[in-house]
């Protein structure tokens, strides 16, 4: 049994001719926001759906808390609380609605689910707007309501895939003051992908860069500036992997589209 809230040992995943995660090892230890950052096509959401259990691994080791992701897929399941790139939220149903269906969904006892949602919406700061449409909200209190949907079955380990694209700064600021609240409050790990390197300078207690599948520096943003001989996150990317982080280009665009079309 390890400590660790995930360990990935020698982690290799190839879709075709592309080899999307390339022997990747990390350890995120509990209670600690973790960030896996790297441009588009880097491998995080690859990572991620491994680790979340949608996608078995093809070779190498992952275990969340313990429990491996390919003999325990259900009790990994229970510990992990989910917020994918793609749209969660369902736009006709109201916020309080959203966030009951997925106790549902996710077995909190039905004498818990009210307070449960209850507390989730208050975390994320959407009790006003808890019964009005989801189809009325800003993208950033779409991103807060799908933080709190996933909050619901109190995850020990909340798993967050780009939170922040297609947001305006301060709807980026206001996600990453509630995740960081609510860790405070719980002591639940957070393992998040960005390509926002400012943003995981700032919140993340360490980081992984992600270039081409494979890990290419980890520490903490301190440490990892002074190892580079940089000023901020972006240097040490470039140092590590002699590309800039923009370089993701055509499906950075996309990206930022696909977000915004969904939020229309
Ligand atoms: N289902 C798939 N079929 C084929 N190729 C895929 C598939 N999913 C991902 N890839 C490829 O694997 C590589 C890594 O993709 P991945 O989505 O993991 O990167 P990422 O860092 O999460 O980027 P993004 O933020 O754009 O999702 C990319 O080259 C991508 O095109």
């Amino acid at each position: 049994m390890t400590s660790a809230a995930v360990e990935i040992t020698g982690l290799r995943h190839r879709f075709k001719e592309t080899l999307a995660v390339d022997d990747l090892s990390l350890s995120v230890r509990p209670a600690e926001i973790f960030g896996l950052l790297g441009p588009n096509g880097a491998g995080k959401t690859t990572t991620i759906r491994v680790l979340t259990t949608l996608l078995p691994p093809q070779a190498g080791e992952v275990t969340v808390f313990g429990f491996d992701v390919r003999r325990n897929r259900m009790a990994v399941r229970r510990l992990i609380g989910y917020v994918p790139q793609a749209l969660s939220a369902d736009a006709a149903l109201s916020g309080r609605e959203n966030v009951a269906l997925f106790a549902r969904l996710f077995d909190v006892p039905r004498a818990e689910r009210r307070a449960r949602a209850d507390a989730a919406i208050e975390a994320m700061g959407l009790r006003e707007a808890a019964d009005r449409p989801a189809s009325t909200y800003s993208g950033g209190m779409i991103r807060r309501l799908e933080l709190a949907q996933a909050l619901v079955s109190a995850p020990r380990l909340l798993v967050l895939d780009e939170p922040t694209i297609g947001l305006d700064p301060v709807a980026r600021s206001g996600v990453w003051e509630r995740i960081t609240q609510v860790r405070a409050e719980t002591g639940m790990t957070v393992l998040v992908t960005t390509h926002y390197m400012e943003e995981a300078e700032e919140f993340c207690d360490r980081v992984a860069l992600m270039h081409r599948g494979r890990i290419r520096a980890l520490g903490t943003p301190l440490e990892l500036i002074a190892s580079a001989a940089g000023e901020s996150l972006d240097d040490v990317f470039r140092e590590y992997t002699g590309d800039d982080l923009d370089s993701g280009g055509f499906s950075d665009v996309r990206a930022a589209r696909r977000t915004a079309r969904r939020l229309g």
